[in-house]
């Protein structure tokens, strides 16, 4: 071709704003340094409080900085792309390459075969010379109720086809197309006659999925179905290929006479002893199969929900492929996944940052991943060549069609190659076609192409090329996620990792981008840590953020507000809504603290040999009662699942933070609200924005009615760790965690690991939220207290005499404190005293009564604490016999974990008397002598640095 008139068939821009986004990011990194510096400098000494806690929130923040760096790689080189199809036309009308569209399905009862057809009709009608184009659909089910929808399809596509090019439908899929009509444009003959065929073929599908099976009627007009004689199940059958419509047949036309594309139904064999790989293996048999038929240079693969939206897509990936200058380097053109059932504000997140921006970040830097739907490929490619610049394969002319001419033979022979045997003793699923053993075959395919050498290209038309279905459900959505983060993790951890065997083979940003989705799921450790530990710090009053006053307040501002303002302005801009952005960061947060935990989990499992990976698959089905929730934009909690249950525990456990917080402000008045603030407002705004966040979880908990609630087995059987707040009286507020094994009735999640979890929780929980107010009174002459204790408890009781009504005096002499049984017998008697703790075993059930007696004619404020434990929970729940052990031990922990807190609350208020005191007496001494008072304080200081370190020693024994 002459040089001087060599116009493009595609142009690629970079994106607008890319020097400002650049700035912006420098900007936002010299935060994260600034964050990092104060971290590491301002580590607590061994033994000063918070030391763990703040190591911990250095590693977080280490954690979340670097992966911060990683999605820059997302987002520093995007480009646009834009494709000239009227000079492909042009230049190549006549030589365009022939085209196979693979549509994979892999069950009826969730895919249903209404749906799978009308994205097969939508592909077969691609604006395209129907002679060029094969579809072929895989049936992992080998359902006849998917055949025989295909062959009713095969039927309409005569009237589809020809009526679609008339009047220039669009979208081409037939029930997508009448449901975007108004009823004005629904009156002329033709259309009614095209809806009419519609409706009879729909209607015939229906009650062929109602009844579970095809009419007898049906199966002897045709003979295809004596196929199904043999067949005993979906996971054992032999292979069933059916050519419905041959395009080389000269007989099979469309009522105009024009010629259709084939169309081809294969089931491949399916047998109990051999792995089928799921799609990857259903991908593999097609191309084989497909190979033998049309084998065509270009295959288009599309996911059964995945209908086409655009007629011309075609056409678009061509101009990737044929263009002359530039085209020889490119493997496959991927298309973004849009889906048609997403609600306005997205409950349950979307793709929209991935699509609208990160991919055109990937695609400055070598090309997308390729995500499995919406995909076009060079056939060469997936056979697993390698790129080289010389030999370049020219679409025209590549890969001669099949000439076979009996059908029958032809499928005979095709059958074999569908046959679960096939692929044994050879490169199948490894060098050959798409990579077995990874729940993303997709990715790790697209890698490796891309390691190979060649580029991909990521190509967002205006129309929508492909549009599917979402999940409607939030545990739809977590196992999803979960198979997606746990692919992407397998293959970091594989022989194909990109660190590894991408290294040098990628370019270093497009390495990057490939580590970001890799480490998606290790990223729950930095989650989790940050949704838990600020909390129960907060709850502690110990603070882990820098003060209001402090310089190092402003990084930490800095990079919270303007990451904040960053993602908004970045979903806006992709399209979402305000309320969308909120959604988001909701199931950021549910995606990274559930499905990235078993994510991981389970990849560790599979390293160590004890886990198969699997392919949950996610269903396109959903129930009117559940759809018209989906419709409220109400989350669907629905099914008792453990992913659930950690992100209940987690949201229980911020509320409780929060309330606790709250509770211990207004309690223990002496610190001020300002004071509080100021050191700690950072984790109050943490803690506050994760209830916040949660409030629909808290929402579908307690409150709601419908079945998308939280369902009850989770509340009571599953292993909900509940905060009950019992009170004791008038006295005591005691947290009891009652905790049950959970009934994993869900084969998908490993059971071993969450368990533990959950003890783990269980322990973090009671040992930090034992913040204990005891309660404080104040006395004039007489105060009792009755409380009933059962048999065997024993019950541990402590008082410290705060201070005096006038400030000006303390009390020396202390209180009498008597304690009398259930019938009056005398169990203590103490006189005088300031402070006093003690325990005793209670041999007679019945009611314990505690009477102060006040001696000074003062009033006096009093702290007493009293707890009366039996631990022995771990008898009534623990069925489970490998848990038993681990229960009791989980008792005795327990135990001492309240003595502990028993012990520290006893210390508190000594030290608060301490405190007083010292305050008093420094008081008076100001008035007697300036020196004497500086005198005083210093010692008094002294006195609460001293008693400080006595109560953290003291505590640190009791731990051991
Ligand atoms: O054994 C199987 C399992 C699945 N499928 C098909 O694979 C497709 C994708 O399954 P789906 O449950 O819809 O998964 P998604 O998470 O929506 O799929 C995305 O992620 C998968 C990898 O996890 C890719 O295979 C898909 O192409 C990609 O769209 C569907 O058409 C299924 O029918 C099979 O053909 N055989
Ligand atoms: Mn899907």
């Amino acid at each position: 071709m002459d040089k001087l008139k060599y116009e493009p068939l595609f142009e690629t821009k970079k994106a607008k704003g890319r020097i400002r986004y650049r700035l912006f990011a420098s900007s936002m990194f010299c935060g994260i340094i600034f964050i990092w510096i104060y971290r590491l400098c301002n580590i607590p000494e061994p033994g000063e409080n918070g030391r763990y806690g703040w190591i911990g929130m250095l590693g977080a923040e280490l954690w979340f900085g670097f992966y911060w760096l990683l999605t820059q790689s997302l987002r520093w080189n995007r480009v646009h792309r834009h494709t000239f199809r009227d000079r492909l036309l042009l230049r190549y009308e006549n030589e365009l390459p022939r085209v196979d569209v693979f549509v994979c399905t892999a069950d009826p009862a969730i895919e249903p075969p209404i749906m799978v057809i009308n994205t097969v009709l939508s592909v077969m009608a691609y604006n395209y010379p129907p002679e060029k184009l094969s579809v072929y659909l895989s049936d992992d089910a080998g359902s006849e109720l998917t055949f025989h929808a295909l062959l009713e399809a095969s039927r309409f596509a005569k009237h589809w086809l020809p009526y679609c090019k008339k009047v220039s439908v669009e979208p081409r899929s037939p029930a997508a197309y009448f449901t975007s009509l108004s009823v004005s444009d629904q009156s002329d003959a033709d259309f009614s006659e095209i809806k009419r065929l519609y409706e009879d073929m729909a209607n015939s599908i229906e009650v062929a999925c109602k009844a579970g099976t095809v009419s007898d009627q049906a199966k002897l007009e045709y003979t295809g179905f004596s196929k199904w004689d043999s067949y005993s199940s979906k996971k054992n059958h032999a292979a069933i290929l059916q050519i419905l419509i041959d395009s080389r047949d000269e007989e099979t036309k469309d009522i105009d006479g024009v010629r259709l594309p084939t169309l081809v139904y294969v089931a491949r064999e399916k047998h109990p002893q051999h792995f089928h790989n799921f799609k990857a293996g259903a991908m593999n048999a097609l191309i084989r199969v497909s190979s033998e038929i049309s084998n065509g240079p270009v295959i288009l693969n599309v996911d059964c929900d995945m209908y086409s939206n655009n007629s011309n897509s075609i056409q678009d990936a061509l101009c990737f492929f044929m263009d002359e200058e530039r085209s020889h380097e490119i493997a496959f053109v991927q298309f973004p996944q849009s889906f048609e059932n997403s609600s306005t504000n997205e409950v349950y997140g979307s793709l929209r940052v991935i699509d609208e921006v990160e991919f055109h970040g990937v695609d400055g830097n070598g090309g997308p991943l390729y995500t499995g739907t919406g995909c076009f490929h060079r056939r060469d490619t997936l056979y697993g060549r390698e790129f080289s610049k010389e030999a370049k394969t020219d679409l025209k002319s590549a890969y001669p069609e099949k000439t076979e001419k009996n059908v029958h033979e032809l499928e005979e022979r095709l059958e074999r190659l569908a046959s679960s045997m096939y692929e044994q003793n050879t490169q199948w699923g490894n060098e050959i076609g798409l990579k077995y053993g990874c729940p993303v075959e997709d990715v790790l395919t697209g890698l490796t192409i891309q390691c190979k050498g060649w580029k991909s290209v990521y190509y967002g038309p205006k129309r929508k090329a492909f549009i599917g279905l979402t999940a409607t459900t939030l545990d739809q959505i977590l196992v999803q996620h979960k198979r997606w983060s746990e692919g992407d993790l397998n293959i970091l951890l594989s022989k194909y990792s990109p660190v590894r065997y991408g290294l040098g083979k990628l370019n270093f940003c497009h390495m990057l981008g490939y580590l970001t989705y890799c480490l998606w799921s290790p990223n729950f450790l930095a989650t989790l840590y940050y949704s838990i530990v600020p909390s129960l710090y907060l709850l502690k009053g110990i603070s882990l953020f820098p003060q209001v006053s402090s310089k190092w307040f402003l990084p930490f501002t800095y990079v919270i507000i303007a990451e904040l303002i960053y993602s908004f302005a970045e979903f806006l801009y992709s399209g979402g809504t305000v309320l969308g952005w909120w959604n988001e960061q909701r199931i950021w947060l549910y995606k990274r603290t559930s499905s990235y935990i078993f994510a991981f989990l389970d990849t560790m499992l599979t390293l160590f040999g004890s886990s198969n990976t699997t392919f949950i698959v996610t269903p396109k089905v959903t129930d009117d009662d559940v759809l018209s929730r989906y419709k409220q934009e109400k989350m669907e909690f629905g099914s008792a699942s453990p992913m659930l249950t950690i992100l209940s525990t987690l949201a229980m456990l911020n509320l409780f933070c929060l309330v606790g917080f709250v509770k211990k402000l207004i309690l223990t008045r002496e610190v001020g609200l300002k004071y509080v603030f100021g050191t700690m407002v950072l984790q109050i705004l943490l803690c506050g924005v994760l209830v916040f966040v949660n409030l629909p979880l808290y929402n579908a908990l307690f409150f709601r009615q419908d079945k998308g609630k939280i369902p009850s087995s989770t509340t009571t059987k599953q292993s909900r760790v509940y905060l009950n707040f019992v009170k004791h009286n008038k006295y005591r507020t005691n947290f009891n965690f009652v905790v049950q094994i959970p009934n994993f009735s869900q084969e998908k999640m490993k059971i071993g690991s969450l368990k533990v979890w959950i003890l783990v929780t269980i322990l973090v929980v009671t040992w930090s939220c034992g913040v204990v107010y005891g309660i404080r009174f104040v006395i004039d002459r007489e105060e009792c207290f009755s409380h009933k204790v059962e048999m065997g408890e024993t019950v541990h009781f402590s008082f410290v005499v705060i201070k005096s009504e006038g400030s000006w005096h303390y009390n020396e002499e202390g209180v009498d404190l008597v304690v009398k049984g259930p019938s009056g017998e005398q169990i203590h008697d103490f006189r005088d005293k300031i402070s006093e703790k003690t325990e005793f075993v209670v041999h007679h059930e019945g009611v314990y009564r505690f009477c102060f007696t006040n001696k000074s004619p003062y009033h006096e404020t009093i702290d007493f604490d009293l707890h009366a434990a039996h631990f022995a929970y771990h008898d009534e729940h623990a069925k489970d016999e490998h848990f038993k052990p681990l229960f009791e031990h989980i008792g005795q922990l327990e135990e001492a974990l309240y003595n502990i807190q028993f012990e520290q609350h006893w210390l508190e208020a000594q030290t608060d008397r301490q405190a007083i005191v010292n305050e008093i007496m420094s008081k008076r001494a100001v008035y007697k002598a300036l020196f004497e008072s500086s005198a005083l304080i210093c010692v008094s200081i002294l006195q609460v640095y001293l008693l400080k370190h006595l109560f953290e020693r003291k505590l640190g024994q009791s731990r051991v």
